[in-house]
Parts: structure tokens; sequence; C-alpha cells
């Protein structure tokens, strides 16, 4: 592993009663790969970047690069904190903080200035090709957009070839649509010039479109470090399953059939789910399963019928909630061509892969 962080715990100053702002997180990153941290308010994403950074120190816990302990507090051993500018990590935040009155290129030129002139110029020619902005070197930041401001900001961190790069909602100022395209083009330059890299947003579409993992983050803790498909389709936490994705826990009974396991469900039992639980896993196999939009078919046939309550357009589909006769809710994305009114009745049927199933909450 290159980036690996251990049991790392960060405590403000005059908080000193838990929880902390970070508590036992662990997680780790292989060099070239992309991470990202995405959580609610508060969760302490921003907290954790920072004392990689070096701008906080670890209460507990251990960040190191290869061989190389960045930040320690361990029982036992003294405690290690390098100092922020020794430890070749760049950061990109949320309001690019380039320099108004320098052109671009002395802005990406600013991090290398104890480079010789010729290999300074070089670098800065080869980073602004790297983004994309070639053209503009002469320019001054106000007379770029805010996404190409964005990628003259990646370019100066990534100018002193830092072995790590973290970015804080680098793209939060944009516009919603600029985000993902900016996310996917951020992940081809970090991929091409093989930085590491620690992404921090509160954007599931922005950490999908960049990372190679994610991490979930609730109340300091990680509680899920992973892909984003492993996220969506096997949440390790209910809090996970209900912040990735559109869906709702259902109530359901695992019975044993003669073919194996089926889930009951007041949608119908679920079949053909791969790595169905045994109803031993739950007292009585009375359990709550999660129901994603997309494991809900509209099918007017379906003997299963349920009542439009919302409707939301999506461009290619509608996301609706429903409610069955029996009181459940569900939510279903459904192809925009099949345009129901609210209060209309709809047939569906579930259509699940992977079951996900949660001891039942009361
Ligand atoms: N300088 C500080 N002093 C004291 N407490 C702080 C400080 N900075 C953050 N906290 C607290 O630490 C916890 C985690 O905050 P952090 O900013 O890391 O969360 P976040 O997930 O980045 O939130 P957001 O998405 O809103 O930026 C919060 O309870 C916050 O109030």
């Amino acid at each position: 592993m290159f980036l690996e962080i251990q049991q790392l715990s960060v405590r403000y100053p005059g908080t000193p009663t838990p929880p902390p702002a970070v508590s036992d997180v662990s997680l780790a990153l292989r060099q070239g790969e992309i991470g990202a941290l995405i959580g609610p308010s508060g969760c302490g994403k921003t907290s954790l970047l920072r004392a990689i950074a070096g701008l906080e120190r670890a209460a507990g816990g251990r960040i190191a690069i290869g061989d190389e302990v960045l930040g320690a507090a361990e029982p036992g051993r003294p405690a290690v904190h390098q100092p922020p500018e020794h430890r070749r990590i760049g950061m990109v935040f949320q309001d690019y903080a380039l320099f108004p009155h320098l052109s671009v290129g002395e802005n990406v030129a600013f991090g290398i200035a104890r480079l010789p002139r010729r290999e300074r110029e070089a670098r800065v020619a080869e980073m602004l090709d790297l983004v994309g902005l070639a053209a503009v070197a002469a320019r001054y930041p106000h007379q770029l957009s805010g996404g190409q401001q964005q990628r003259i900001a990646l370019a100066r961190a990534l100018a002193p070839a830092p072995r790590l790069l973290l970015l804080d909602e680098p793209f939060s100022n944009l516009d919603i649509d600029l985000r993902e395209r900016l996310a996917q083009e951020v992940r081809g330059i970090l991929k091409r010039s093989g930085t590491t890299a620690l992404l921090v947003t509160h954007d599931q579409m922005e950490a999908f479109a960049l990372a190679d993992l994610i991490g979930v983050m609730h109340q300091g803790r990680l509680a899920q470090w992973d892909t984003a498909y492993q996220l969506y389709h096997r949440p390790a936490t209910r809090f996970v399953a209900d912040f990735i994705g559109h869906g709702v826990f259902t109530p359901a009974r695992i019975v044993e059939q003669p073919g194996g396991p089926v889930v009951r469900t007041a949608l119908g039992d679920l079949i053909d789910v791969e790595e169905c639980p045994l109803p031993s896993a739950y007292p009585g196999g009375e359990c709550d399963v999660l129901l994603r939009a997309d494991d809900i078919v509209h099918d007017d046939d379906a003997p299963v019928k349920a009542r439009i309550e919302r409707k939301a357009f999506r461009g290619s589909e509608f996301l609706y909630t429903l409610r069955l006769a029996s009181g459940e809710q569900v939510l279903a994305h459904v192809p925009s061509h099949h345009d129901h009114a609210v209060g209309d009745w709809v047939g569906i049927r579930p259509e699940v892969d992977h079951v996900v199933t949660f001891p039942r909450e009361s």
C-alpha cells in the first residue's frame, strides 16, 4: 500500500469529550489510486483530509506514505507530526485560491520557483498541456471560466510533483452540469500523471465519476471503504444503504423453500437472488430488505398494484414514490415515456439481483 491510515482519530482542542471529529478511521490507497470521502455535513471528511495534510495533529492512530510515518499518536510510542511543508502533499481547495495578479503560467510556476528557469518553464508547459490549457498561459485568472480556473489550480498543485494530492470540495463552486464532466476530466488528468489522490465531496455523483475507492463517513467514523459498485449493491450498514442511491427498507421474512431460501415481501417473493441469507440469520427470519428504485419494475400485468404519490422527472426516467395498498412505500425508476399521473395505480414487481437485508428496526 502507498497511503496507509490506521485507526486515525482527530480531536479539536477545547472538545475533550467524545465524540472526536474523526474516530478510529483506517483506509489505504495504492500508488496512482484515487479515493473519495463522502458523507453528510459535519461527519469529519475535511478533518480527516486536514490531518493527512498535517494541518491537524493525529490524536490517535497513524498516517504513513510507504515506510514514512507522517503523523502518529500511538500508545507506547513517541508522537510524530511532520509539518505540512515537509509532507510533499499537494492541495486543491473549493475556492481555487489562484493569485489574481499573476498570469496563468505564473500561477502554475508558483510552487516550483526554486527550479532553474528552463526546467521551470518546461514543467509549466507540461502541466498546462496536461490540463488542456496551454493556450491560455498568458491570461489572468479572471479571464477564465470557473472550470478553467479549477484546472489551473490543479496544474499548480501538480507542478511540484506531490506524492499525494488532496482535493477538498474542488467542484462545489461550479454549476451541477459542469461538476460531473470536470470530475471525469480531472480523473483523466490524475490517471495520466499517475497521481495518488484523495477527494472530499458531499456529491456522490462526483465521487463516482472520479474515484476508484469511496469512503462513506458517518459521525466521525468510516462506515465503509469500497468501490462504488459494492457501496451500492453491498452496503455494509443501513446508513450506507440509505445514503447511497434511492431506496427504502421494507419488512420481509426469509423462508426456506424447496429450491432454497426466499425473501418474502409485500411486493411478492424475491426469487433468483444472489447470496440469499438463511432464515436463521434473523429471529424468525424477520428482517428488513433494501429495495432500490431500480429493483422495482413497472409492469401493468403484475398482480401487485401501487398508487403514485409523487413523481420527479429525471430525463430518461421518472423517480416514482409509490404506496402499496398494504401501506408500504417503495421507489421506482420508470422510463419517462410511461408518464402516469399522481394518484394513478400502476402494476409493479420486484426484480432484485443482490438482496441486502438488515435486522428489523421497529
Ligand atoms: N476548527 C474546529 N474546531 C472545533 N471543532 C471543529 C473544527 N472544525 C471542525 N470541527 C467539528 O468537527 C466535526 C467534523 O467537521 P468536518 O469539517 O471535518 O466535517 P465535514 O464532513 O467536512 O463537514 P462539511 O461537509 O460540512 O464540510 C464537526 O462536528 C465540526 O463541528
